[in-house]
């Protein structure tokens, strides 16, 4: 059994330091708060984060120095946007070289960076070679109660992705291994996008064709700029594309699909983000994306959608009936570059 560190103390890594806990494992759980850590080592709870029993072989750490003494693995688990601040932070009191496996999902605006290339970036004594991400349709909530649940895990390194595997895998928390680095990255951070458009969809009452046609047509874009970036599209109809996306765009566990429709019922995204009061991902994620797909011409019809409604205040209405009346084309006319022309016509 290993030492583990989990990094961030919200409701994933919370859910994640159970699995793990449950596996044996002594694990490590450090937030950057002491009063959470003084409170969750006293009641044996993460209130704010998350509803469940937290094991006895989790202990709540506030000094990242303790926390991290002696680990055999790292799990970052930081909302994207304080990734840089906590590696900066651990290069300062980091003496060895743990596996790093993160469990964010996300890319940086500006830089549209992945988050194994920001840690890889920020660390001392680590390659992109050395992270390992984990990503697939895992509610926390549910992870929490032990319901069954799958994940892929993913590094350049194939043993990297074999010992968070073994890390992880137990009888209600199974794990499957992949090379495909960028797709797993991507795909788990890119369909937040659109699970923010089936909230709103639903926050406009409408309906299952309409939200069955977003998370088909956002799959469809969504796996278009994978694909631009080195992903294999058949990533994105694997548990961290097509499964997390049906995940986010249909629980009410999802605080995306959850911002989406209080944005989709007339709410201001300032309003939104202030109630969640938990990270709502794909609000940089839009932004990111849309730098993208604008500066490499990647046509992300529900991507430009989001954008405008997020950050230049066109109305939800609007931008469906836009979507609604853009030019008449073929489905499956982006699908030609994966035709196999051996087969006989
Ligand atoms: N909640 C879920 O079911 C899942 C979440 N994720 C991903 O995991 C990541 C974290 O999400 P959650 O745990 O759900 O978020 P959360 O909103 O529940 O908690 C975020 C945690 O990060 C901490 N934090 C914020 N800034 C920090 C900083 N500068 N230094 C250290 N800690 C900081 C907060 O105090 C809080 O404890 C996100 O990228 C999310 O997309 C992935 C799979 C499932
Ligand atoms: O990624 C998730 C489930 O797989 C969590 O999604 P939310 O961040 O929208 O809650």
């Amino acid at each position: 059994m290993s030492k583990v560190a989990v990094l961030g103390a919200g409701s994933w890594g919370t859910a994640l330091s159970i699995v793990l806990a449950d596996n044996g494992h002594d694990v490590r759980f450090w937030t950057h708060r002491k009063e959470q850590a003084n409170e969750m080592n006293a009641t044996n709870r993460n209130k704010k984060y998350l509803d469940a029993d937290i094991p006895k072989q989790i202990t709540a750490y506030h000094e990242l120095e303790n926390a991290i003494d002696d680990v055999s693995a790292i799990i970052m688990v930081i909302p994207t946007k304080a990734i840089r601040e906590v590696c900066n932070d651990l290069n300062k009191v980091l003496k060895h070289t743990p596996v790093i496996i993160h469990a964010s999902k996300g890319i940086e605006p500006g830089s549209l960076k992945r988050i194994s290339q920001v840690i890889s970036e920020e660390m001392d004594n680590y390659d992109y070679e050395d992270i390992t991400v984990l990503s697939g349709p895992s509610h926390a909530e549910e992870v929490g109660k032990r319901l069954p649940t799958t994940v892929t895990v993913s590094s350049v390194t194939s043993s990297n992705a074999e010992f968070a595997q073994d890390l992880f895998i137990n009888e209600s928390f199974r794990v499957y291994t992949s090379t495909d680095m960028i797709g797993i990255e991507l795909g788990g951070a890119l369909k937040n996008i659109i699970a923010l458009g089936a909230g709103i969809s639903d926050g406009l009452g409408y309906g299952d064709n309409a939200k069955s046609a977003l998370i088909t047509r956002g799959l469809a874009e969504i796996t278009r700029l994978g694909a631009s970036l080195g992903a294999s599209p058949l990533t994105f109809l694997g548990l961290p594309g097509a499964g997390d996306l049906i995940v986010t765009c249909t629980s009410p566990h999802s605080r995306n699909w959850r911002a989406g429709n209080m944005l989709g019922k007339g709410y201001k995204l300032d309003e939104v983000l202030e109630q969640m009061g938990m990270v709502v991902e794909g609000v940089r994620t839009t932004k990111a994306a849309h730098q993208f797909a604008n500066e490499q011409q990647i046509e992300m019809p529900i991507t430009e959608g989001l954008y405008q409604i997020l950050f230049n205040d066109e109305k939800p209405k609007d931008v469906v009936e836009q979507l609604m009346s853009r030019t008449k084309r073929e489905e499956m006319d982006d699908i030609s570059a994966f035709k196999n022309t051996d087969y006989p016509q």
